[in-house]
């Protein structure tokens, strides 16, 4: 999934810019139902609905052991984070909409290469 690796020596990989941001997030005041891995004995229909659960303690520990191989795949494990909270919760709900708080403040930040 990664660019080629002429492209990817320039876009080198800044896991610190990543580590920072990750930081930001998790004291965002919304992101409180991120934090952690979704317990499904409180959700029991979690696990059936959600095929690939994400959260930011999860996103934290691969960056620590170096599982994105480059920012791309960071921000695909942020993006499924969101999209699994959207699967699951009402837009019209605590936690559906500090997930489009949350989106919006990773987006924000994000670096655009196009
Ligand atoms: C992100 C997400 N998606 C679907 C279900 C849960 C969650 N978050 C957990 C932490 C959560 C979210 N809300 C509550 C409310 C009482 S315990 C608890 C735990």
């Amino acid at each position: 999934f990664c660019k080629s690796v002429s492209v990817h020596f320039m876009l080198q990989f800044k896991p610190s810019y990543c580590r920072n941001l990750l930081c930001e997030m998790e004291c965002h005041e919304h992101a409180w139902p991120f934090l952690l891995p979704v317990n499904t004995k409180q959700f029991p229909q979690y696990k059936k609905v959600i095929k690939s659960p994400m959260d930011l303690s999860t996103i934290k520990r691969k960056l620590h052991e170096n599982s994105y191989k480059c920012k791309e795949e960071f921000a695909s494990d942020v993006r499924l984070m969101f999209s699994n909270c959207e699967v699951f919760n009402e837009d019209d709900s605590p936690v559906g909409r500090a997930g489009h708080h949350m989106r919006g403040y990773f987006e924000q930040r994000w670096p655009q290469l196009t």
